[in-house]
């Protein structure tokens, strides 16, 4: 058995093993090592770790190699029995700090639910879509895209945020803003025009605050599964924006719908104010198009609303990595999230440095600050509460389905 030193370099694999962007899924995407000492044996052609053996031996199936995990540094339990018990319909949305980890981690889930047979759907609302990335191919357009792999139905969506806003501005402005405020204007009605100011709707879209994307992506994806084609998709995993946005858009709701509830009651004044006139300029119709579609969508954003507090259907997971900035950032969006009344049970804390036989004093070094930041979480009151996941840092880019099962086996057990 040959070993190779650590560090954090996947040049301790061998050349076959550098990740390309395009190969990366047909060739080497389950190219997965823990940082710490490494062994190949040339014998059964597995690189074994302390912690986990990768075995190269080509299976029969599309996805190439086997990665096979024979133990994780934390053998904590994440419930993963719980997540996928029972056919009803279940959001699992995952969020936390830029770049900690979340994309790979609903990547991961996304696809270990449709290895245990649940049709399942995974949406990007991160208006920095990485899932593409992740799953190294290519799932952009806005629509379902099937991802090849798994062995049940996975579809991914990444929802594209510009146009989203775009079709929501064409139905709030044209027939409920500036629409309403024309429409008044030529009614003779110019006392109503000054009570449009109060709903700010056109500035709100014009300079869009962050969290209204995602509003208007999940309202999308509302809107997707209320057709009876996407009926069968029994679990739905969110990939969504850092942590800021997440919290702006937990109140979105909320403002949108009292904006668009202001705009449906002004209608209603107009309309009966302009009863008598209305019919000979012939714009009832119309109107009431427009109302219909509003109201629509207030409704859908009514439902976004309840869906982030259902406790029976919705969870949102927290990812972390262990940094005091990272732990002290997932402290406060657990507090937010709990004074939202948003389910919360589980607290990822990813990239953890496995303990190492060789002898590295920068991974030494890294571990150890790791162990306080782990021991901070222990001690938080917000987030000692919470399932604590610990997930492995591992030494190359987790690209690819194989490379997300490997991944989605070791945390979601
Ligand atoms: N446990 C891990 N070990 C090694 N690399 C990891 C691990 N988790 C994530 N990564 C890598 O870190 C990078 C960022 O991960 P990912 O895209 O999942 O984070 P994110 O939180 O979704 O980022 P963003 O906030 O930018 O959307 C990716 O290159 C990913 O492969």
């Amino acid at each position: 058995m040959t070993t190779a030193a650590c560090c954090f370099r996947s040049t301790s694999l061998p050349s076959s093993f550098s990740i390309h962007k395009k190969l990366a899924v047909k060739r080497n995407s389950n190219a997965v090592s823990f940082m710490g000492l490494l062994s190949f044996s040339p014998k059964t052609s597995s690189f074994s770790t302390g912690l986990i053996s990768i075995s190269l031996k080509q299976r029969r199936s599309k996805n190439s190699f086997q990665v096979r995990a024979v133990a994780a540094p934390s053998e904590a339990v994440s419930g993963f029995d719980e997540m996928v018990a029972g056919t009803q319909r279940k959001y699992y949305m995952l969020g936390g700090k830029g770049g900690v980890g979340k994309t790979s981690c609903a990547a991961s889930l996304a696809v270990k639910f449709a290895n245990n047979g649940h049709p399942t759907l995974v949406v990007s609302t991160d208006p920095a879509h990485s899932l593409s990335d992740s799953f190294a191919q290519d799932l952009t357009g806005g629509q379902l895209v099937p991802v090849e792999g798994p062995d049940f139905p996975l579809f991914a969506l990444e929802i594209n945020p510009e146009k989203a806003r775009e079709e929501f501005r064409n139905v709030t402005q044209k027939d409920g803003g500036t629409g309403v405020k024309d429409f008044m204007d030529g009614m003779g009605l110019g006392m109503l025009v000054e009570q449009l100011g109060e709903l700010k709707l056109g500035e709100l879209l014009d300079t869009p605050p962050p969290g209204l994307d995602e509003a208007i992506a999940i309202s999308k994806v509302i809107q997707f599964l209320e057709s009876q084609e996407y009926s069968m998709f029994t679990r739905i995993v969110f990939d969504t924006a850092p942590t800021g946005h997440t919290l702006r858009l937990l109140s979105l709701p909320d403002f949108l719908d009292a904006s668009i509830g202001k705009i449906l009651k002004l209608r209603e004044k107009i309309a009966s104010a302009t009863s008598a006139i209305k019919s000979v300029f012939g714009q009832e119709q119309n109107r009431q198009g427009a109302s219909d579609k509003l109201e629509r969508l207030r409704e859908r954003m009514v439902k976004v609303r309840e869906l982030f507090r259902d406790t029976d259907s919705t969870e949102f997971v927290i990812v972390t990595i262990p940094t005091v900035m990272a732990v002290s950032e997932s402290s406060r969006l657990s507090e937010s999230l709990k004074k939202e009344n948003v389910p919360v049970k589980r607290l990822i804390v990813n990239q953890i440095i496995p303990p190492s036989a060789s002898d590295c004093k920068f991974c030494a070094m890294k571990r150890k600050d790791q162990m306080r930041a782990l021991e901070m979480i222990k001690s938080d009151s917000e987030l000692s509460s919470l399932m604590l996941i610990e997930a492995p840092l591992v030494d190359v880019e987790i690209r690819g389905v194989p490379a997300l099962r490997f991944m989605g086996d070791i945390i979601w057990k």
